[in-house]
């Protein structure tokens, strides 16, 4: 026995590297020597080599369905686990719009906290919807999965896949017609990018460019509506942002890798005609929010009798952001997707000038950290044990306040929620997934 192995010896590569997985009871070369000559077998196994032979010479051309299951399937490893073989025929359904008019939307970023609610809205006024997300554990994946689940009632099949995964893309564009793509799929948070600087690149550069190419080698080319930040503004002084002012001086790598979003999708729009609509969101909060973010670990530490940071700048000045209530935003985003005009290219190829647009999509009312803080203790009716220090230099900026004339104009946006409204809707969605389910915030 111990001799056959060099001659098979060509074959370990095949073994699987992890222990317990391989099975050499079945497949062992080492009971090969008990085979034995056989003509019936011989005879059906060449039969069985023609009938595989004439499969394959009379199967449909590449780009039909069973292609694109394979090649989906095979050569992706992060979408591989949790893709079922059904899902052409789900992606299909979830994308099919009630009516004519309808669109077929695909989201990235779909069990994200924006990405959860525009889906959402969209189902519900009859667009057809398919979600992608990568289910990343940057923060609690229990949260990812409970929006998820919220997304399977609505009737919004969502992928479990990275934006990165160029042959899904392509294939699910190619089984898709969708008239549009809302990409929200990123690496978020402004601290964060100190820690995991690569985490922004791979999400935010590169997938996005991933994207991009999948959607402008595409047939039908789709609209592109993308998010990016107020964080473009960077150290900009002139307040309120207009989306006229300066944006190259971004002040964290997640504020630089938007604006490089910006200019990469300026150059898709320009070579190959993709209609594309960048949409500079400010401070987004709201129910099924994002627990890395203050108001949501403010609220988590405040009801566990835990000191929260709350950030100053030089000589005591007051921080503030222009809060941004998600239903708000959620209306922009719609309204972007109402107004985006088709794109002219083709299979990679320009035809005309396509829509190039950049909005911004606040509240235009910023309000202090330390006012959202009394405003979570009037809510929570808990005192809050609070530690001013001097703003880190990690990334943060002193002040957003959204000027929103361009949005208002063109998209109809007018945002009507305050912070106080706002986060009582978070503040009540919040008791009730943690108390009731005794889940533990991030
Ligand atoms: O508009 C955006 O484009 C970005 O908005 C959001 O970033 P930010 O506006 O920085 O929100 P967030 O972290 O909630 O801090 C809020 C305030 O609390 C202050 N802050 C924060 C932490 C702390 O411990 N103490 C504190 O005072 C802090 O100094 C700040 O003043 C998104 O996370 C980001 O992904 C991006 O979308």
């Amino acid at each position: 026995m111990t001799q056959l192995k060099p001659i098979f010896s060509h074959l370990d590569p095949i073994i699987p590297s992890s222990p317990g997985k391989f099975k050499p009871d079945k497949f062992s070369v080492y009971s090969f020597h008990r085979l034995r000559f056989h003509p019936r077998l011989a005879l059906w196994s060449i039969l069985s080599v023609i009938f595989i032979l004439l499969f394959f010479c009379f199967s449909p051309p590449d780009g039909t369905a069973s292609a694109k299951r394979r090649s989906l399937r095979t050569t992706s490893y992060t979408s591989r686990e949790r893709l079922d073989g059904n899902w052409e025929v789900k992606a299909r359904k979830s994308s099919r719009p009630r009516s004519k008019t309808g669109f077929s939307v695909l989201v990235t970023g779909a069990a994200g906290f924006i990405g959860t609610h525009v889906s959402i809205a969209l189902k519900r006024r009859g667009d057809g919807i398919v979600g992608l997300d990568n289910f990343n554990n940057y923060y609690d994946t229990g949260l990812k999965n409970a929006r998820k689940a919220l997304l399977d009632r609505a009737g919004v099949y969502v992928f479990e896949a990275d934006i990165n995964d160029a042959v899904l893309l392509r294939n699910l564009i190619e089984t898709v017609h969708f008239t549009h793509v809302m990409h929200l799929a990123a690496q978020a948070g402004v601290r964060y990018a100190m820690q995991n600087p690569n985490s922004y690149i791979h999400s935010n550069v590169n997938g996005f460019v991933s994207l991009l190419e999948a959607c402008k080698n595409a047939t039908l080319q789709p609209r592109i509506v993308w998010a990016s930040s107020s964080s473009v503004y960077g150290l900009n002084s002139k307040v309120p942002f207009s989306e006229k002012d300066r944006t190259d001086q971004p002040a964290s790598l997640y504020a630089a890798t938007k604006k490089a979003g910006e200019e990469i999708a300026h150059t898709y729009n320009h070579i190959y005609g993709l209609s594309i609509t960048g949409l500079r969101f400010f401070t987004v909060y709201g129910p099924w929010g994002r627990p890395d973010m203050a108001y949501f670990f403010f609220t988590k530490d405040i009801l566990k009798g835990k000191e929260i940071k709350i950030f100053e700048g030089a000589d005591h000045a007051t921080v503030a952001r222009d809060f941004t209530y998600v239903d708000d935003v959620v209306k922009g985003c719609l309204a972007a997707l109402d107004t985006a005009k088709k794109s002219t290219g083709n299979g990679g190829k320009k035809k005309g000038a396509a829509q190039f647009r950049i909005y911004n999509l606040g509240n235009t009312s910023p309000v202090p950290v330390v006012k959202l803080v009394d405003i979570l203790e009037k809510l929570l009716k808990v005192k809050a044990k609070k530690k001013m220090l001097p703003i880190p230099r990690n990334g943060d900026v002193l002040y957003t306040h959204a000027n929103i004339s361009l949005a208002r104009e063109e998209l109809g946006y007018k945002p009507t929620t305050d912070l106080e409204t706002g986060l009582k809707k978070f503040v009540k969605w919040y008791l009730r997934y943690y108390g009731s389910k005794k889940k533990s915030a991030w």
